[in-house]
């Protein structure tokens, strides 16, 4: 009987290890169809992939034009698309769908009665007033000011911009729409005028500076960075805010960024966005140096015509917007701003510009000091020293 047992044993093992065997070589098999050529042409380019790939995961199937492979890239090529966002330190062992622009693609499209054009007392042909492909993006940082920046750029005669945030190049949007999608939704303009669009999530969505290259590769980037530890400030605001607005209860900043029991601050929680170094090295290997213009987020809370200034001189535009269209609003505690054309005052909405917790200065200081390595590496990167705490 015993060994009748054995027998079943040893039959059910040998079973189980062909099973296993046939499984590996099938993979393996699997695995050498698409990484080993791969692999062999590119790391770190642009391949043509030829015929329709479609994901399961979007709305609307999408043509994959290219593929980018990271430069590090090994192992098999598993999936072509993924629905999953996908931001620093996750990369490596994928691949990412770009679109490239084909025929009219980028071409301006027409502009839905409805929308609103700020310039209109100078326009002589309607036909002119169309929506147009944005020459310059601000990809975040979030919570740097961004929105502020965008409104007070605006003022200048030569610039649009699209005033709510479309995420297009980040993986949410890109795989469900195409180009013209995007082209479609911008704000209506003239040839000389400049479109510009704001959207955080490029900036930490390595992906997206991909495809803003393939998109355009002449396009100018602003990217705002702001002393990391009040950009933390700013996003646990926004985070309270939010929790109180769905009548949830908030965790202090202390408690939310920093483990009493560990004694240890949340690395993962703090660096995710305020490390911006990882994010602008991406950028780097993607975008000349010279198409890249880093504005002071601070400086443009305190003095924000020397920022607006400087972009001015970036994008090649006269220097218009002047000292009468912002003033400091001592109610808001920012500077908002003089419509010239209407003699209207605009300060941003209440979302911009909250109170913040009142976090006491030596937890402040430590917090300062735990992202020291960071600011300095990022400090030596751009060449440029920031006043942060
Ligand atoms: N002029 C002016 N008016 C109001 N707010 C100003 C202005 N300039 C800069 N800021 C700062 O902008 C912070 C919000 O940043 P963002 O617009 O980038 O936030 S978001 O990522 O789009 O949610 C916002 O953060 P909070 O103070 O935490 O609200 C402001 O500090």
């Amino acid at each position: 009987m015993r060994h009748y047992v054995r027998l079943q044993v040893s039959s059910l093992v040998t079973l189980c290890l062909c099973l296993v065997l046939t499984s590996a070589l099938l993979t393996s098999l699997l695995t050498m169809r698409f990484s080993a050529p791969l692999e062999r042409m590119a790391r770190g380019m642009l391949l043509p992939i030829k015929g329709e790939v479609t994901s399961s995961g979007s709305r609307h199937d999408a043509r994959v034009e290219s593929l980018y492979v990271e430069p590090h890239f090994s192992g098999e090529f598993r999936k072509i698309m993924t629905s999953q966002p996908r931001t620093a330190g996750q990369e490596g062992n994928r691949s990412v769908l770009i679109r490239h622009p084909k025929k009219n693609d980028l071409d301006p499209q027409p502009v839905k009665p409805r929308k609103r054009f700020p310039h209109a007392g100078n326009v002589t042909d309607e036909d002119q007033i169309l929506s147009r492909a944005p020459k310059c993006i601000l990809m975040g940082f979030a919570k740097c000011g961004t929105s502020a920046l965008l409104e007070f750029l605006d003022l200048h005669p030569k610039i649009i911009s699209l005033d709510w945030e479309p995420d297009y190049f980040c993986d949410r949007m890109y795989q469900k729409y195409d180009l013209k999608w995007y082209v479609k939704r911008m704000p209506p303009s003239l040839p000389d005028q400049i479109t510009i669009e704001k959207s955080p999530c490029y900036i930490v969505e390595h992906d997206a500076h991909h495809r803003i290259h393939a998109f355009n590769s002449s396009l100018k980037v602003l990217v705002l960075v702001r002393d990391p530890v009040t950009r933390l400030m700013s996003e646990h605001a926004h985070y309270a805010s939010c929790q109180r607005y769905w009548g949830k209860t908030t965790q202090s900043f202390e408690n939310r960024f920093y483990n009493n029991f560990t004694g240890q601050f949340k690395t993962e929680m703090i660096l995710k966005v305020g490390d911006y170094t990882p994010h602008f090295q991406h950028l780097l290997q993607v975008f000349p140096r010279d198409q890249i213009l880093i504005v002071d987020g601070d400086k443009l809370i305190t003095n924000p015509l020397s920022q607006l200034s400087r972009i001015e001189t970036f994008l090649g535009l006269q220097h218009e917007i002047s000292r009468e269209d912002l003033y400091f609003d001592r109610e808001k505690g920012f500077y908002c701003m003089h419509l010239r054309q209407t003699g209207e005052r605009r300060c941003m909405g209440k979302s911009k510009g909250r109170q913040h917790e009142q976090v006491n200065d030596q937890f402040k200081k430590k917090l300062a000091n735990f992202l020291k390595p960071y600011k300095e590496k990022f400090f030596e990167l751009v060449g440029d020293k920031f006043n942060w705490m």
